[in-house]
Parts: C-alpha cells; sequence; structure tokens
C-alpha cells in the first residue's frame, strides 16, 4: 500500500505538533521541512517522534556534505528516515547510508536541482537509498510553467522505489500512485488547508481507492 507523507514546512515545533495531532490518523510519515528543522534546531525530531513513536519521523536535512555525521545526528534524535541531496557526491550519500545502516534507519534521496532525476535516482538506489524523492522545490513550483506531470512521467520510467514531492493535492494524488510512486508527499495541501484533517483524509482515501 502506497503511503501517505505529510511535509510540515510550518516554522515552530508548537505548530507542528498541533498539525501532527489532528492529521496523524490519515498520515504514515511525518515529515519535518528543512525551514522548520532549521528554525527549531534538531530538538524538533526528538519531540515529533515522542509525540507519534507509531509513525516513521522524516528528518528533511537536505544534507550537501558530511553525509555520515548529519544523518547520524538526526537518527540519534529519532529520525527514521533522513534526506541526503542527489546533487552532492556519492561519498556523501554513502555515509549516510551507512549512519542508516548503525541506527537501522534509512535515507532517502531527494533529487532537488538535479538535471536528470532518473538516472540518479538509478545511482543512489544502487548506493543503498531507501527510496528517492523526485522533487520540484517550492522555489521551482512557482516558476511559470511548472506542472507536477514532469515528475509524474519520471517516476513512470524511473524503474526504482520513488516519492514525488512538489505540488501533490487532491487532483493529482490518485496519478502520483498510478505512476509507481511508493511515497505521495504533502505539504501545502494539508498544512495550507482550511481544514487540515479533511485534507489529510480526502488524500488517504484518494490513495487507497487507486
Ligand atoms: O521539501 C520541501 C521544500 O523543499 C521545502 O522544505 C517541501 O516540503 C516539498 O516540496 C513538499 O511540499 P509541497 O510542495 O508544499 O507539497
Amino acid at each position: 500500500m502506497a503511503k501517505l507523507q505529510v511535509a510540515i514546512d510550518l516554522l515552530t515545533t508548537k505548530d507542528a505538533l498541533e498539525l501532527a495531532a489532528k492529521i496523524a490518523p490519515y498520515i504514515d510519515i511525518i515529515e519535518l521541512g528543512t525551514p522548520l528543522i532549521k528554525n527549531e534546531g534538531i530538538a524538533v525530531v526528538t519531540a515529533m517522534k515522542a509525540a507519534h513513536p507509531d509513525k516513521l519521523v522524516f528528518a528533511d536535512l537536505k544534507t550537501m556534505d558530511a553525509g555520515e555525521l548529519e544523518a547520524d545526528i538526526a537518527f540519534k534524535a529519532g529520525a527514521d528516515l533522513v534526506t541526503v541531496l542527489g546533487a552532492a557526491g556519492d561519498a556523501t550519500i554513502a555515509g549516510a547510508i551507512k549512519a542508516g545502516k548503525a541506527h537501522g534507519k534509512g535515507v532517502v534521496v531527494d533529487t532537488i536541482g538535479v538535471a536528470d532525476r532518473v538516472k540518479r535516482a538509478q545511482e543512489v538506489t544502487a548506493l543503498g537509498a531507501e527510496f528517492v524523492e523526485l522533487h520540484a522545490g517550492l522555489d521551482e513550483q512557482w516558476t511559470e510553467g511548472y506542472s507536477i506531470q514532469v515528475l509524474i512521467d519520471e517516476a513512470a520510467r524511473a524503474g526504482v522505489p520513488v516519492s514525488i514531492a512538489g505540488g501533490v493535492n487532491i487532483s493529482n494524488v490518485a496519478d502520483v500512485i498510478k505512476a509507481g510512486a511508493i511515497v505521495a508527499v504533502a505539504g501545502a495541501a494539508i498544512y495550507g488547508a482550511e481544514d487540515p484533517a479533511a485534507a489529510a483524509k480526502a488524500l488517504r482515501e484518494a490513495i487507497d481507492a487507486v
């Protein structure tokens, strides 16, 4: 069954915990967004795991160097999954994966900014990534002409386990899963909704209906 990941791009631990409490029944993976971790520090990971020990807690570190060291910090804080950038060198990605193995946890490689996301996804899967995030970041989404269809098409030909992040919402989540993504990542579609629980529930139901 495909998973639903909420990307919490709020800025305080309090707001993140309040959101997670509302939507937890519908979510498999709780992502602490990069801006949130930068604002609150790694302690937000510990707080979220303590509040939701039954969920996978995802620390979106977007590590670019010192892969083993940074991943180790997040795993020690309670993360189940951490991100390292696909744009980083193989040694950085391998270092993060080494830390993941030491903790019995996983590393997700984020392809934000990578020109050939499918090729890099295949390369880093061979290195031992848990799965690869086909990702168009917030700035790319706000660029004229952006369409999530690019990521959906890439997922269909990746041939390795991928998630999709970059504007997932209720109108495209079924296509995301039909393309073969094992995880749909939704940020603004949940935290920006008037009723986040209803939005998360609708996404969950759309995923389960595929
Ligand atoms: O990873 C993200 C971004 O780089 C900011 O941290 C987002 O969480 C990701 O793009 C998903 O968010 P939405 O596009 O709002 O669904």
